[in-house]
């Protein structure tokens, strides 16, 4: 098992917020996370990325090893937090932002080296945008900078990538392109775990889906096994009705909004 989370517990000083969470997930995955707002997704992230530590009793491994007796930068080769596109106030070149994933390989105010380069123009290419390696990163758009921060994880030599609500923030197509590049990586063995407040994306891309509700995980299993009408309603409280349209295609549609527009 890649990641495995044996009995999580997790608390900000009194306030219990994960309760007694388990679950694994194997290699070239993609694992998205649903559930209402703060029912405990990013705390959880977090506990996957080693920044949180659970209660005793409970461990987070990574290939069988507990978390805690990883060290940091061994950690960072392995598992990269991706974080959603932000304004970057200094204006790198894309290549240089890329290059920054090689940062846990150097020691101390190393240079970076031509193999280092390789790696980084590789990541872009793979992602189709080696052609901005150039531009300032604050002149992309918020797509192109995802892709950027997706190719600098790349980069880290991590093949673990955890992304907090990744589709946030980005136009309809960028969201597309972004859970196509995450289709594309994962059959090369790369694994994803996502957040997301958009089932339509589990259903369209998610090898499994993790249902959280008030610190509780309440289905876990495959998209189409979790993402029921009776899931969603538990979740979000509101009636969404699960259409197929075609073969292994399924969307959500909220049910009420559905009848109003047929009336018209
Ligand atoms: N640093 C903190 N100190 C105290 N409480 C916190 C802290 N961070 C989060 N919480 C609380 O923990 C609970 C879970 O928060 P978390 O951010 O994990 O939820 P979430 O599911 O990611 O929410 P959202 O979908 O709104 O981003 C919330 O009630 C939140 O208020």
């Amino acid at each position: 098992m890649l990641l495995q989370a044996d009995n999580i517990t997790f608390s900000y000083s009194t306030r219990t917020v994960l309760h007694d969470v388990s679950f694994s997930i194997r290699k070239g995955e993609i694992v998205s996370l649903l559930g209402p707002n703060g029912c405990g997704k990013t705390t959880l992230l977090k506990l996957l990325l080693g920044l949180h530590h659970p209660k005793e009793g409970g461990a987070v491994r990574f290939e069988g090893k507990k978390l805690s007796s990883i060290n940091r930068k061994t950690l960072a080769r392995s598992i990269a937090y991706v974080p959603q596109f932000h304004r970057a106030s200094f204006a790198y070149r894309v290549i240089d932002v890329v290059l920054m994933g090689r940062m846990p390989h150097k020691p101390f105010f190393a240079r970076f080296s031509r193999d280092d380069l390789r790696m980084a123009r590789e990541a872009l290419e793979k992602l189709s945008i080696l052609h901005l390696e150039d531009r300032p990163y604050t002149e992309i758009s918020g797509g192109e900078r995802q892709l950027a921060l997706i190719a600098r994880a790349m980069t880290q030599g991590a093949h673990t990538f955890i992304f907090d609500e990744p589709a946030n923030g980005l136009d309809y197509g960028n969201q597309i392109r972004l859970l196509e590049e995450l289709v594309n990586l994962s059959s090369e063995g790369y694994t994803f775990i996502k957040s997301t407040h958009f089932p339509d994306h589990a259903l369209w891309v998610a090898d499994r889906v993790l249902m959280m509700k008030e610190g509780n995980i309440i289905a876990n299993g495959s998209s189409d096994e979790t993402i029921t009408r009776e899931n969603l309603y538990s979740l979000y409280g509101r009636e969404v009705d699960i259409h197929s349209l075609k073969e292994n295609f399924r969307v959500c549609v909220p049910s009420r909004l559905g009848a109003a527009s047929n009336t018209h």
